[in-house]
């Protein structure tokens, strides 16, 4: 089977640094995977390095089969958006369309990145949120099949980023590959369908929020009860237990597995709440030190 993204026991160092140690992973054409990390934990110098932009110290990399990327069907958003000085906005992207040979028509382009309003300006006189749209535009003009986004939500107000996830998922319909990092995980939940997370130097995980979530303590349930502790102590998925003066807090790692057993309970506890973990708090977890 021929991946959109293959990487095989890919290192890099900086300075004698380790930033990425044998990282391996595949993605399936269509595919929209996050990629999670705090920072400095090597998510921008990844990106690069499948690109080709960084030499790596030891591993492979294939896009579409291909170690040597082919940029007709890559689209890299870099975290830091580059300015071009007495340039406008449709001068830019008209000049990007012009590198390829089926670019996206430019009422599209302006309709996807939402850039109407922006067309008559200026690059270099654009706001951060405002640059990220037009940077959007040009890394989709040439219809690349597989897309690299390094942070493109940062700087854009609220409504603008709702807007933008919307048109990723719209791209699920194409078959488009997505490789994006993020410091909204919330925002991702949205369309990423799996997840990659680095810390120290290396990937520890890479699965679905599903699969994230059954690793990790997804919920607290919470109640009064005058019933004994041992009585929850031995309860299925129960990962560990806090009382005091009859408050309990129980850390469930699948409430699938809790429930049942606990339904037996119910009527000797009061104020029950269940609060399931959130992306943000899942990743925390896999991000200590
Ligand atoms: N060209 C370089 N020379 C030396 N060190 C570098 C270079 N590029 C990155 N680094 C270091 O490598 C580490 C990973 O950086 P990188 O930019 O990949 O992190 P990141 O996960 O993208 O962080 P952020 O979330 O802050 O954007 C950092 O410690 C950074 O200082």
């Amino acid at each position: 089977m021929i991946y959109a993204i293959e990487v095989h026991n890919l290192s890099k160092a900086f300075n004698k640094q380790a930033v990425l140690s044998n990282v391996n992973f595949k993605i399936k054409e269509g595919e929209i995977v996050a990629l999670l990390g705090k920072n400095g934990a090597g998510k921008t110098t990844l990106i690069r390095l499948l690109n080709d932009l960084l030499a790596k110290d030891a591993g492979t990399v294939k896009i579409f089969g291909q170690t040597k990327p082919n940029r007709n069907l890559i689209g890299v958003m870099p975290q830091k958006s580059i300015t071009l000085e007495r340039v406008k906005v449709k001068e830019a992207v008209n000049l990007a369309r012009s590198f390829y040979k089926n670019p996206m028509p430019f009422a599209e382009l302006v309709d996807l990145a939402d850039i109407e309003t922006l067309l008559d300006k200026y690059t270099d006189k654009l706001s951060g949120g405002q640059l990220k749209r037009v940077s959007f535009a040009i890394v989709m003009a040439g219809n690349p099949k597989v897309v690299f986004l390094d942070e493109p939500t940062a700087g854009m107000d609220v409504d603008a980023r709702n807007e933008f996830w919307q048109k990723i998922n719209g791209f699920k319909k194409l078959g488009t590959t997505f490789l994006i990092t993020s410091h909204y995980p919330e925002e991702l939940e949205k369309v990423a369908g799996r997840y990659l997370i680095i810390n120290n130097h290396r990937l520890v995980f890479d699965g679905s929020l599903e699969q994230m979530k059954k690793q990790n303590q997804t919920a607290k349930v919470s109640f009064v009860s005058q019933l004994e502790k041992v009585s929850f102590v031995n309860l299925p998925a129960v990962v560990d237990i806090n009382e005091n003066n009859n408050h309990y807090v129980l850390n469930v790692n699948d409430l699938n597995t809790f429930l049942p057993s606990f339904i037996k309970y119910l009527n000797q506890v009061e104020n029950l709440e269940i609060s399931q973990s959130n992306l943000e708090n899942l990743m925390k977890k896999w991000m200590e030190d």
